[in-house]
């Protein structure tokens, strides 16, 4: 869904000051979304419009109504951002915190009020309808001071730590960049409580200075960020929505005063903000111009971090906070500038959601359909279009109405896929025929003379030497296109002028439907060229036509590529059967030339009759095979390819390739099991490999007869050790409490352990796990579904608030999990280093899996009861 950044302007009263000085009010809202600016003497006054003008008297709630659509779609997987953007004391903190710290009726409270108000909602609904639908909202509050971002709920405001970076990490799903911050402490929050408990806590550390315009004036851009996550699960599916909301209170525009005796430091803040705010109107105005195809992201922290917000799936509102006064009409003309920036800037948004791989299927299979029934009209259209059957190559009349056309070409792609599954399980059926009669069956194209046919065979006399494709139910017409039937060659030879007559019709034919497949790619190829033509042509609906067209035309040609390879395969299969018929029956021939009475030379191999008719022959036969004799004559005739004759036959027991007069395909159920015994079959392997790593680290790799010295036999164990732990995976699970099993999900722990972090969907491989006296626990894991390592911690229910923090360390390796330190006491930016000695620091615990060496950093500044843990990962 397009969407462009929706932009409010909202005007402040004047302030006391302004009032005091007297200030002519300048700017005033004229119509809903216009507003009108007496910018002063020799310069044009301004008339803009917006998507929303918030007068003077409007309050909290009318800026609530403005911006509510960002909020909505929150709840359903939709991304969302609400900034504010303006000159200081413009009124952006009042507009988004509320007036003051402790009254949060701004923006914030009203969107985590809606926000759990929908989820809950969704929730009801969900239940109501049977399902069961559970969600989890997670908080971090950020600020960005000088150009550096801190964790505003780790404690120590600015101080509290060099600076958090920005990484970004591909999302798994949808395969794009997504922008994070590593390290950043989320907590999981339940409420709007919650919430504003964090917003005081962060808020005491957000960097405040008096600016002329402000007593009380925030000098960095805070971001307080919410991840949702809501998953609804019914019988036969499962939906989980994702969607962010941040809530940015930007630092305020200042000019600089040069007489003013400004201090270092705030020249410095002032330098930093003006220069972040003023990267943010370049990536702004590069986002609204088609023609620019560098947009400036990385110029500064706080556009790196808004970067999905700014230009990608997310659903964006700008409040621009402007004073109506005359002595800020340059800043808010600045502003406005700004805001008409930003309101050119088109956003992508979609839902993000992930669904169950069943609901997945059927919408690919809902879709396949879709363009099935375009095709079909698109060839009516086009005159190309036959009888029952798709025909994609649009070829005249010539090809029989129904029942599957001619040949490949003249079927539908599915049908298609079918029959190569049909055609392979019979080439499978056809080697393993060929394996038990002596020709490797695998080495199709080799010399089946390789494969000597074995004296044990014995093969039933027919009357008839049917053409394979001619008797096959359901796939005569693709199989008799191309292949004579690689009997029919031997009935030529063995039938003499009967069978050579019916050989030789059966060529003509194929020959001609030969010619008519060559026609229909022909056909078809000519067509794609003009789709990609028309393609190119851009618009119309045609065109979209077209572009789907191509889609199912692909799918085809490859489908009748794929049919292609597997039938030249069948007749090279049969080639080699049939040669090493022929070398059998001459063998036999030779050895009792004198016992073949050369008479069912000259039968009538023709009717049907005659074909089905074979009881008593098979008889005879039987009797043959009893009392050992060789058979006087060898006439192949159709194989009965399934699964139940062949497949569970086996060589040895069986004395003939079975014989019957019909093909039988596999069922769907057959294939279907057998791709099954296939993933097993590659389950298996794994597993033994694993098991195979696991021996070779404990025991060693296997002396294979040297024994080699001690010392040796350590280093090769040394060696294979090493060499199974660099091969672990990403995300492998070296567990060190011997408590926990790999891959538990972190409900799993829940249960046992009063662990409350619900994270849904959240498998997490643990690499450490601790529960200490206080009823604290940690757990540091790699979580499966983010690609992402991970440090989960709960403070055993005493704030109800838990927490977590991701680590982008995807392109290395695991060695091992440092150092996980947790402080339930608080302290204001405690660092530590080294081994931490025993009974110092309450509330200090320890991993079992520490193994110190590394920087720890552990405390929550001002906050009581509140637990941080950070885990060093090398
Ligand atoms: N719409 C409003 N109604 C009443 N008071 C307001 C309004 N907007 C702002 N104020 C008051 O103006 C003062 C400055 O507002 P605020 O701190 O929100 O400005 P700001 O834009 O965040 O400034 P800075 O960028 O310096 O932080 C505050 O005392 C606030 O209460």
């Amino acid at each position: 869904m397009k969407d462009s950044i929706k932009v409010c302007i909202r005007l402040r009263p004047p302030s006391a000051m302004e009032q005091a000085n007297g200030d002519e009010v300048v700017v005033h809202q004229l119509r809903e979304n216009t507003l009108s600016v007496t910018t002063g003497e020799g310069k044009p006054n301004l008339e803009c419009a917006y998507g929303a003008v918030l007068g003077s008297e409007c309050g909290q709630e009318d800026v609530f109504k403005a911006v509510v659509g960002t909020v909505e779609g929150v709840a359903d997987g939709i991304n969302g951002c609400i900034f504010t953007y303006g000159q200081t004391g413009a009124g952006k903190t009042y507009t988004m915190l509320g007036s003051g710290v402790g009254k949060h009726d701004g923006v914030t409270a009203r969107s985590v009020k809606m926000l759990f108000e929908h989820l809950k909602k969704n929730s009801a609904a969900s239940a109501e309808g049977g399902d069961e639908a559970r969600f989890s909202v997670h908080c971090s509050f950020l600020q960005i001071y000088n150009e550096r971002l801190h964790d505003l709920l780790a404690g120590g405001g600015e101080g509290n730590s060099s600076g958090l970076n920005i990484r970004e990490h591909k999302n798994r799903r949808s395969g794009k960049p997504e922008v994070f911050v590593s390290g950043l402490s989320e907590y999981r929050v339940t409420s709007l409580d919650d919430v504003l408990t964090l917003i005081d806590a962060g808020s005491k550390s957000r960097a405040l200075r008096s600016t002329d315009m402000n007593d009380v004036s925030s000098r960095s851009h805070a971001v307080l960020q919410l991840s949702v996550e809501a998953e609804s699960v019914g019988e036969d599916f499962s939906v989980l929505k994702r969607a962010k909301l941040n809530l940015v209170d930007l630092a305020g525009s200042e000019k600089m005063n040069t007489k003013a005796n400004i201090t270092r430091g705030h020249k410095n803040e002032l330098t930093n903000i003006n220069s972040s705010l003023s990267t943010l109107g370049n990536v702004m105005a590069a986002l609204g111009d088609k023609s620019r195809t560098h947009v400036p992201y990385r110029d500064s922290k706080l556009t790196r971090l808004l970067q999905d917000s700014l230009g990608g799936n997310t659903k964006t509102t700008v409040i621009c906070c402007v004073s109506p006064c005359s002595s800020a009409v340059d800043e808010t003309t600045s502003t406005l500038k700004f805001a008409d920036r930003a309101r050119r800037v088109m956003l992508h948004v979609r839902t993000n959601e992930v669904v169950d791989d069943k609901i997945l299927l059927a919408r690919a299979q809902s879709e396949i359909a879709r363009l099935r029934t375009l095709l079909k009209m698109y060839m009516g259209q086009s005159g190309g279009g036959v009888g029952g059957g798709i025909d994609v190559a649009g070829s005249p009349t010539k090809i029989p109405v129904g029942g599957g056309g001619v040949g490949a070409a003249g079927l539908a792609v599915e049908d298609l896929v079918q029959e190569n599954a049909r055609l392979m399980e019979q080439n499978r059926m056809l080697k393993m025929a060929l394996k038990r009669e002596g020709v490797n069956g695998n080495n199709v194209g080799g010399d089946a003379a390789g494969g000597q046919p074995s004296n044990q065979s014995t093969y039933r006399t027919k009357k008839r030497l049917p053409n394979v494709g001619s008797k096959v139910g359901g796939m005569n017409d693709i199989y008799s296109t191309k292949v004579p039937g690689a009997f029919s060659s031997a009935t030529k030879k063995k039938n003499g002028k009967g069978g050579v007559g019916g050989g030789q019709q059966q060529q003509q034919s194929d020959s001609e439907n030969e010619g008519d497949l060559a026609q229909l790619r022909r056909d078809l190829a000519g067509k794609r060229k003009k789709v990609k033509k028309g393609r190119g042509g851009g618009g119309g609906k045609g065109d979209k036509l077209g572009v789907e067209l191509m889609k199912v035309s692909e799918e085809h040609s490859g489908a009748v590529e794929e049919h292609d390879r597997i039938r030249q395969e069948r007749e090279e299969l049969e080639r080699q059967l049939a040669k090493m018929m022929a070398a059998q029956e001459e063998e036999e021939n030779e050895g009792s030339a004198f016992e073949n009475d050369g008479d069912e030379g000259d039968e009538d191999y023709g009717s049907d009759e005659d074909f089905e008719d074979d009881d008593g022959e098979e008889k005879k036969q039987n009797d043959n095979l009893g009392s050992g004799k060789k058979n006087k004559k060898i006439v192949l005739t159709t194989i009965d390819l399934s699964p139940s004759k062949v497949g569970g036959g086996g060589a040895a027991g069986q004395a003939a390739v079975n014989i019957s007069p019909v093909v039988r395909s596999p069922s769907p159920i057959f294939v279907k099991e057998i791709l099954r015994e296939n993933m097993n079959l590659v389950q298996q392997q794994q597993q033994q490999q694993q098991k195979q790593q696991q021996a070779l680290v404990l025991n060693g790799p296997p002396s294979g007869g040297k024994k080699g010295t001690a010392p040796r036999r350590r280093m090769r164990q040394k060696k294979a050790a090493k060499e199974a732990k660099d091969s672990v995976p990403i995300g492998a699970s070296q567990i060190k409490d011997s408590t926990l099993q790999n891959n538990k999900s972190v409900e799993d722990l829940a249960v046992n352990l009063t662990f409350s972090m619900a994270d849904l969907g959240s498998r997490i491989a643990v690499y450490s796990f601790r529960y200490d006296a206080y009823y604290a626990s940690t757990i540091v894991g790699f979580d499966h579904r983010r690609g992402m390592h991970c440090v989960l911690y709960d403070d055993g229910g005493e704030s109800g608030i838990d927490g977590r923090q991701w680590y982008d360390l995807s392109t290395k390796k695991i060695r091992k999990v440092v150092e996980v330190v947790a402080d339930l006491t608080g302290g204001r930016g405690k660092k530590r280093r080294g081994k931490k000695k025993k009974g110092a620091g309450g509330g200090y615990m320890k991993s079992q899996t520490a193994n110190d060496g590394g920087a720890i950093k552990s405390g929550l500044g001002g906050v009581d009861s509140r637990m941080v843990a950070t885990a060093k990962i090398i």
